[in-house]
């Protein structure tokens, strides 16, 4: 296929859910140019709303204010829920930790839930008092675009159009609330916010930042700085959807940069669709193309695997 696009797309949800036909077709087509030749795209027009944002980002910056003491209460071993503290987390390849704190939302359950045997539960703390109802209201608000996006990639891979849907429903998804403070005074000269890395799971929705600092590795290796409007999505691919396409879809490399101007803190919100713990991470036959180049493996394997190369798990 020869590439039409000559710069990234930004795609209009709401072309796709509410359009015809054709303007749905057209929206399948550069999803999947601008993965395979970008490695993300911008989306417009989605339905997670300015008010939560910007209720989110007050939350978020308010709850990493609290005192170390106050945070640390909510760590986990394993990092996939509560607070993650500062300089703990590394990418796969590096030798420096990140300049980042963190918290993560997991999916939530009733206790009778058969999700209960399967999901850690969620932590939260008392202050700041609307942090639970917002992020919750967040995770499903991102979920839903993640869910459309998921389904609007399906024809250009010739599955089923509910078959990545399906997968990441009830996943493992998570969403990453962080905290980039200040570049402390001493700070190994060798580390970055976030050093180059690809995310794990299928595909991310990142809520822009305000203010730079993230860059994407193009197809041709170039770093693009992500300069767009704080109001739009980001969307990329993840090392499990490169497994699955066989790299015709390769993930993301990505890192997040040390301010340049004023060192002032950065905040961002990731959210990392994944798969059911048990769907099996296999190559799509229209992508196989004379063998697969990754074994099959349990999603939840290769997620546990991955934790351990970046440091959240022993
Ligand atoms: O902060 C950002 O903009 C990106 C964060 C990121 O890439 C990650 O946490 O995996
Ligand atoms: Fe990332």
């Amino acid at each position: 296929m020869t590439q039409k696009y000559t710069s990234v797309p930004e795609l209009s949800l709401r072309a796709y859910t509410d359009g015809d036909a054709a303007a749905r077709a057209e929206f399948e087509a550069a999803l999947f140019q601008g993965f395979k030749y970008f490695g993300f795209i911008i989306l417009k027009d989605h339905k997670v709303s300015h008010e939560l944002l910007a209720r989110a980002y007050d939350q978020s910056a308010a709850f990493f204010a609290l005192s170390d003491a106050e945070k640390s209460p909510f760590v986990q071993a394993d990092g996939q829920r509560g607070y993650t503290p500062f300089g703990k987390e590394h990418a796969k390849d590096s030798k420096h930790p990140d300049l980042k704190e963190f918290w993560h939302v997991g999916r939530e359950f009733e206790p009778t839930s058969p999700l209960a045997k399967i999901y850690e539960p969620n932590l939260w703390p008392d202050e700041p008092s609307e942090f639970r109802n917002t992020f919750l209201e967040l995770f499903d608000a991102l979920e839903e675009a993640g869910l459309v996006m998921l389904e609007a990639l399906a024809p250009s891979l010739n599955v089923p159009r509910d078959y990545f849907r399906d997968m990441a429903t009830d996943g493992n998804s998570i969403l990453r609330l962080l905290h980039y403070p200040p570049i402390p005074d001493g700070a190994d000269p060798g580390a970055i916010r976030a050093a180059a890395h690809e995310d794990i799971n299928l595909i991310t929705i990142l809520v822009a930042a305000e203010g730079g600092g993230l860059e994407l590795l193009d197809r041709h290796g170039k770093w693009l700085a992500i300069d767009t409007d704080p109001e739009n999505l980001i969307v990329d691919a993840g090392d499990m959807l490169a497994r699955i396409t066989n790299d015709v879809i390769p993930a993301t490399t990505h890192r997040v940069v040390n301010p340049t101007g004023p060192n002032v803190s950065r905040y961002s919100m990731p959210f990392f669709m994944h798969p059911h713990p048990d769907a099996m991470l296999s190559c799509i036959e229209s992508c196989r193309n004379g063998g697969a180049k990754h074994p099959d493996i349990r999603a939840d394997d290769f997620l546990r695997q991955r934790l351990k190369e970046i440091g959240l798990t022993a």
